[in-house]
């Protein structure tokens, strides 16, 4: 079955190259999508800002819907299921964006990073794709861990969330659920906010809710050694007023967005409706343009050199001023386009990972931790 009528958010990078070969493709703005856009539509492929549910779909012939996301709460799948139509995700493909970018935001924060390697403790709420991977390199690393998910039966490092909100540096990796008997939602209320160590740092780049954002905006002025960095927001595209100024580092939801990123949830998704409609699989292969090689200055090493090889593709202080002076003295009705505008108009971003790196002070397993790899001879 080919010719089919394909509606896909215009954010999606790549897909006219990969979904043009089974039918038309019409691009449209996935925030404010409406049933009226749908007409005539066989396949309907989103990102996380367009919920998806009964009152989108109803009446449409939409038969395969596909997110180009982890998180897949704003997708009814149980709807989806009843009325028999086809889903895929694209689990896993983000998941070392988001591991660039923690590291990258310790690496930003006082001395983390140095706490880190000197044996301090780093928390992961989380094991699935993102806090695996997260695990896996802080492993390599040689950084200690303790890791928490109670779904699962089976998780290295483990310990008890009382334990894992104990440590130096708090990462949050769970989906956002309110399933019980281990709810994500709200999982940092004031009560836990309150257990994390005075001067610890807190990063969130899961999804907002999983912290209570007015217990944390109180937590942050009753604790000034404590830091933070927020790349999602209870809300969002809203923000509650104050929060920004009081995170250490705040980006507009963007911890998975590198191009590396954005191109494989799009070949996932290629190749799952090739897989559900039984079509050839996608011929185009996405790759993103060469990167250049980055070559570590001599003079540094241990943390130093680490830091640099963090930020070398991806300074995630410019994420940070960007929100800043986006909605900086901007009226409270302006900040939700402010802040989808810096996620549409997202530059295009590189992961180290695959990067042609000249580091020869860097331990071996660096390179494995980050997976960076040598420059062939004469690459540039
Ligand atoms: N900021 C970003 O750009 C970005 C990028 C990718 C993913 N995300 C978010 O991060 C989440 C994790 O991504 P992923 O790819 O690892 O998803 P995943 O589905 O692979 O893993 C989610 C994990 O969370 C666990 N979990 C659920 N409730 C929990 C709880 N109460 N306590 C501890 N763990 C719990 C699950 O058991 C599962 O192992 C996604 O659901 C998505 O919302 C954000
Ligand atoms: O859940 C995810 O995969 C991420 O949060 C994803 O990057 C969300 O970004 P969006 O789809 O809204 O661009």
């Amino acid at each position: 079955m080919s010719g089919l009528k394909i509606v896909a958010d215009a954010n999606m990078r790549g897909v006219e190259a990969v979904f043009s070969q089974y039918g038309s493709v019409e691009l449209v703005e996935g925030r404010n999508l409406r049933r009226g856009q749908l007409e005539g539509a066989d396949v309907l492929l989103v990102r996380s800002v367009t919920s998806v549910d009964s009152s989108l779909l109803q009446g449409t012939g939409v038969q395969f819907v596909g997110t180009a996301t982890s998180g897949l709460e704003h997708v009814d799948q149980h709807y989806l299921q009843t009325q028999g139509v086809r889903f895929a995700h694209a689990r896993g493909s983000n998941a070392n964006a988001v591991v660039e970018y923690v590291l990258a935001g310790i690496a930003a924060c006082d001395d983390y990073l140095e706490r880190l390697l000197a044996g301090g403790v780093l928390g992961i709420v989380g094991q699935g794709h993102v806090g695996r991977a997260l695990a896996r390199c802080a492993r390599q690393l040689g950084i200690q861990l303790r890791c928490y998910d109670p779904w699962l039966d089976a998780v290295e490092d483990a310990a008890e969330l009382d334990e894992v909100l104990g440590v130096d540096v708090l990462c949050l990796h769970p989906e956002l659920t309110r399933q019980k008997p281990w709810p994500s939602y709200h999982l940092l209320d004031a009560a836990r906010l309150g257990q994390l160590p005075a001067d610890s740092l807190l990063i969130n780049a899961s999804r907002g809710a999983v912290v209570d954002n007015a217990a944390l905006l109180e937590r942050l002025a009753a604790a000034p050694g404590q830091r933070c960095v927020m790349d999602v927001w209870e809300h969002e595209p809203h923000l509650l007023p104050g929060l920004l100024e009081q995170v250490d580092i705040g980006t507009p939801h963007i911890a998975g967005h590198s191009l590396d990123a954005k191109l494989e949830g799009t070949r996932m998704l290629g190749a799952a409706l090739a897989t559900a409609f039984d079509l050839v699989p996608p011929e185009s292969q996405l790759a993103g343009p060469p990167v250049a090689s980055l070559q570590a200055p001599e003079n540094l090493q241990g943390a130093d050199l680490l830091r640099w090889l963090l930020q070398a593709r991806y300074e995630i202080r410019a994420d940070d001023r960007a929100l800043r002076d986006a909605v900086a003295g901007a009226p409270g009705s302006e900040v939700a386009a402010a802040f989808d505008a810096l996620r549409r108009d997202y530059p295009q971003r590189r992961e180290l990972r695959g990067s042609p790196v000249y580091a020869p002070a860097a331990p071996a397993a660096w390179a494995s931790a980050l997976g960076y790899r040598e420059p062939a001879s004469g690459e540039g």
